[in-house]
């Protein structure tokens, strides 16, 4: 078994006091592809916000594995309109990823944009290099964001419904890049998303956050449970 990266032991989590999730616990190993999903307003980004210590659980306790500290988390957020308009070329907003580790620098090493541009080559959009972030169309934007997360991305790579804007084809080739980070350099995946036949088939284990009740297990196991069992046929 590898070794727990994030803990939370019934935490409660909400804003301005009102609770969201109430009495919640998760254990997340290295290595594990978990996807999250459920309904709208079921508190996925919630969650995801606390494992990422954005938000203070109200009650309980979280717990970050040292190995994730200085910045080893890419982070792609969901798009808010204020993101879309960021003012930057798609070069600054991808580097900004190794701003992670907490330390304000102005500058990069050669390293560091060696591997920006191969995020972006991989990601099909090194001819946008130095094109303004603002003015690119919204699959564009997405895949910038998706290179960012992966610049930071050292251990832990946390996706908030990344396949958001992504045309058929880029999104089969993001699943492809998940997969081999996944499998091949055994980065933990954490994905939150509503496009469930294809993350079902990649991922190793599902969390599905009703209203009412929850599930957490691995993709067979919830295949077979009353939740994902109208699921099985699409896959
Ligand atoms: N910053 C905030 N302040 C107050 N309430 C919030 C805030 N963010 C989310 N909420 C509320 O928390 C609840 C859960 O929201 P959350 O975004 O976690 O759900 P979700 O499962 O990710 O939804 P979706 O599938 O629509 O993205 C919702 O009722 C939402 O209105």
């Amino acid at each position: 078994m590898n070794h727990l990266l994030l803990s939370c032991q019934t935490v409660t989590l909400g804003y301005e006091g009102q609770a969201v999730l109430k009495g919640f616990s998760l254990d997340i190993c290295q290595g594990d592809y978990l996807c999250i999903i459920g309904e709208n307003g079921s508190g996925k980004s919630t969650l995801v916000k606390a494992l990422l210590g954005l938000i203070t659980p109200m009650e309980g306790k979280l717990m970050q594995d040292p190995s994730l500290q200085n910045g080893a988390i890419g982070y792609l957020p969901q798009q808010t309109a204020a993101q879309k308009n960021f003012p930057a070329t798609v070069m600054e907003v991808v580097l900004s990823g190794f701003l992670s580790g907490g330390r304000v620098r102005f500058f990069y090493t050669a390293a560091q944009k060696s591997q920006a541009l191969q995020q972006l080559g991989k990601l099909g959009i090194l001819e946008l290099k130095d094109a303004c972030y603002r003015n690119l169309s919204g699959g564009q934007q997405q895949r910038v964001l998706l290179a960012r997360a992966l610049c930071a991305a050292k251990e832990l790579l946390v996706l908030d419904e990344p396949i958001t804007g992504l045309d058929p084809a880029a999104a089969q080739e993001f699943y492809k890049t998940m997969g081999y980070l996944n499998q091949t350099e055994g980065k933990t995946i954490i994905m939150v998303t509503h496009d469930l036949t294809p993350a079902l088939h990649h991922a190793k284990s599902v969390l599905h956050m009703g209203r009412k009740q929850w599930f957490h297990g691995s993709v067979n196991e919830y295949l077979a449970s009353p939740l994902g069992k109208r699921f099985q046929e699409g896959l």
